[in-house]
C-alpha cells in the first residue's frame, strides 16, 4: 500500500523548499503527498521578500478537515511561523496520533530571513519537541535550541545530539551540511543509535531547500521501511543524488534547487 504522507509547511513559489519541495520528495520517494500551509512566503532562489502567516484557527480547520478523511501514515513539519501555529499542530498531533512524526525546525532561510518568530522557539522546544519521533536540525538550529555555540567540529556532534534528545525527541538527525569538508556528514542519534551518516560534498550552489528535501524523503520512506536507520539512510542517498542531478536545471540567479528526480520512471 503507498503511504499517504502530510506535510504541515510554508510555500516557496520557486518550488525548491517547503511545500513544494516536500511534495516533490515525497513523490519521487513512493509516498501519496499532501499539505497543510501553515504560512504563505513570497520568496525565490535569492531570498525572501515578504511572509503571510495563516492565522492559527485556519490551520487547525485544514488539519481538522483533512484528518477526518484521510489516514496519514507519517507526518513531516517544516516552517511554523510563531507559537500559536505550534499549538494548533500540537493539537492536532494529539488528536490524531500519526504513527511517524518528523520535526525539521526550520528557523532561517537559507538567505538569513527568519522563518520563526524568535520567541517562538521555546514554544517549539519545550512543548513540539517532546511529541516528535525525529528531529533534524542544522547545526545553526541545535545551538539555538541548545542555547549553546554553533560548533565547527564533527566532533562535537554527538555531544549536542545527545543534549537535543535529552530535549524529549526520540531521535535526532544532527545535519553537519553546513561544516565544510570533502564529505557531508550527519548523525543519527537517540534510542540505541549513534551513527554517523557520509555522503561525498556536491559542488554545487544548487542547495536551496535540502534540509525540507531530507526530512520529507526520510517521511515518506520510514512508513515503507522497517526502522529509522534505513529511512534515513536512503533519504540521504536521494538527497545526494538530487543535488548532483541539479546541475540539469536552470531556476533563478541565487542559490537554485534540488532536482527530484523520479527513480522508478
Ligand atoms: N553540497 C552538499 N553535498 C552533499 N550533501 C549536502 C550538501 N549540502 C548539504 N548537504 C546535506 O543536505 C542535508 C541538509 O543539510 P543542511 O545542514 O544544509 O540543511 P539545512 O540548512 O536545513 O537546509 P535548508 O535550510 O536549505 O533547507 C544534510 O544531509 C547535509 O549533509
Ligand atoms: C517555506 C520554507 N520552508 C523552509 C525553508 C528552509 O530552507 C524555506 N526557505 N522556506
Amino acid at each position: 500500500m503507498i503511504p499517504n504522507v502530510l506535510t504541515i509547511a510554508g510555500t516557496d513559489p520557486s518550488g525548491g523548499a517547503g511545500v513544494q519541495a516536500d511534495l516533490k520528495a515525497f513523490s519521487a520517494n513512493g509516498a501519496y503527498g499532501m499539505s497543510v500551509l501553515t504560512a504563505l512566503v513570497a520568496q525565490t532562489t535569492t531570498g525572501v521578500s515578504e511572509v503571510h502567516e495563516i492565522p492559527p484557527e485556519f490551520v487547525t480547520s485544514q488539519l481538522v478537515t483533512l484528518l477526518d478523511d484521510v489516514r496519514v501514515d507519517a507526518v513531516k513539519i517544516g516552517m511554523l511561523a510563531n507559537a500559536e501555529v505550534i499549538r494548533a499542530v500540537i493539537g492536532a498531533l494529539d488528536r490524531y496520533a500519526p504513527p511517524f512524526v518528523v520535526l525539521d525546525p526550520v528557523m532561517v532561510a537559507k538567505s538569513g530571513d527568519r522563518l520563526l518568530a524568535p520567541e517562538a522557539v521555546s514554544a517549539l522546544r519545550d512543548e513540539l519537541l517532546p511529541r516528535v519521533d525525529l528531529i533534524t536540525p542544522n547545526l545553526p538550529e541545535a545551538a539555538d535550541l541548545l542555547g549553546e555555540a554553533e560548533i565547527e567540529d564533527p566532533a562535537g556532534m554527538p555531544g549536542q545530539a545527545d543534549r537535543l534528545a535529552g530535549l524529549g525527541a526520540k531521535h535526532v538527525l544532527l545535519k553537519g551540511g553546513h561544516l565544510r569538508g570533502e564529505s557531508s556528514v550527519d548523525l543519527l542519534y537517540g534510542d540505541g543509535i549513534s551513527e554517523f551518516l557520509s555522503s561525498e560534498r556536491v559542488d554545487t550552489t544548487n542547495d536551496h531547500g535540502t534540509g525540507c528535501t531530507l526530512s520529507a524523503a526520510i517521511a515518506a520512506l520510514r512508513p515503507q521501511r522497517p526502522d529509522w536507520i534505513s529511512a534515513v539512510r536512503e533519504a540521504k542517498d536521494y538527497l545526494t543524488e538530487a543535488l548532483r542531478a541539479s546541475a540539469r536545471l536552470d531556476v533563478g540567479r541565487g542559490h537554485g534547487p534540488v532536482h527530484h528526480f523520479h527513480r522508478w520512471w
